[in-house]
């Protein structure tokens, strides 16, 4: 099937899973797979919209929504490694905030309403819990949204060689990739909780770098103080090759639904 619209995808997608959805006995998490700039929020977006006009009622996260605060990561950096200052590796997200978010959707109700985490990325730090929305009943859908969803962890042989010029200058001695790489094994238990797993396979990392330049280029023209130029991408980007690499070559085989994108984002479904 051939489409670049989100809305079909999404059509496509729900109805592929209709009827688990429905019967489930409690709120089912449908994980989207994808690298930086691969289309899942739109995707996301586009799900929830499509659950509505279900009458489902339904709700998107994002593992970027459970990042560790910008003082949890100072930390981090100070005790671990200078590199996991950088939000977004595996060990940089709270996932005890992201398991309790999902158990108590299960209970929600007006009397409890349940705050859903939210991420200031502009301000690299959580927003406070006042201004997260809340969620009053237990939602038929789930929408989980991450970079690295599903992805195993490498185990120490893959680990020997740095990857890019980052491993090779800012962690000559593997500690900061060894030690993400210990921390994968604990999200684990999120990726069991997926109840499906629908991967946007991006054509090659080559491209993904290109999509996130795309994305940056309207910052830097607006000039955006938040903007990075061409060396600061490349370097930012370095912190999640080796894991968005592993995700390339091994995601396909777990997902329930590959959805591979070419270069433009126009997708196919496998
Ligand atoms: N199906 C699609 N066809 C064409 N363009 C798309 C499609 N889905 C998303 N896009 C475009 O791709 C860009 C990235 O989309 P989106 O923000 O949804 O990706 P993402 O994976 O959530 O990104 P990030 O990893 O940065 O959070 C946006 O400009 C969006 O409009």
């Amino acid at each position: 099937m051939e489409s670049t619209d989100a809305s079909t995808l999404a059509a496509t997608v729900l109805g592929r899973f209709a009827a688990a959805i429905e019967h489930a006995p409690r709120p089912f998490v449908l994980g989207i797979s994808g690298l930086q700039g691969s289309g899942k929020s739109t995707l996301a977006a586009a799900l929830i919209e499509a659950a509505h006009q279900r009458g489902w009622g339904a709700v998107a996260m994002s593992l970027d929504d459970v990042y560790l605060t910008r003082a949890e990561r100072e930390a981090l950096a100070v005790e671990v490694h200078p590199l996991l200052r950088t939000r977004g590796v595996p060990g940089t997200h709270d996932l005890a905030l992201l398991g309790s978010t999902l158990s108590a959707l299960e209970k929600a109700s007006p009397e409890r309403p349940v705050p859903i985490p939210r991420f200031d990325k502009g301000h690299d730090d959580r927003y406070e819990e006042a201004q997260w929305p809340t969620i009053a009943e237990p939602p038929r859908l789930v929408v989980l949204e991450g970079w690295c969803l599903g992805v195993e962890p490498a185990g120490p042989d893959e680990l020997a060689e740095p990857v890019n010029a980052l491993e090779r200058g800012e962690d000559a001695d593997g500690r900061w990739r060894r030690w993400v790489d210990a921390r994968l094994s604990g999200y684990r238990s999120l990726w069991e909780r997926l109840d499906a797993l629908v991967v946007l396979q991006a054509p090659s990392w080559d491209v993904v770098a290109a999509w996130r330049d795309e994305a940056e280029r309207p910052l830097r023209e607006r000039g955006e103080p938040r903007a990075m130029d061409d060396l600061e991408l490349s370097r930012f980007l370095q912190h999640y090759e080796r894991i968005s690499r592993r995700a390339l070559r091994s995601l396909e085989a777990k997902a329930d639904v590959v959805l591979r994108l070419d270069e433009h984002r126009r997708a196919c479904r496998r």
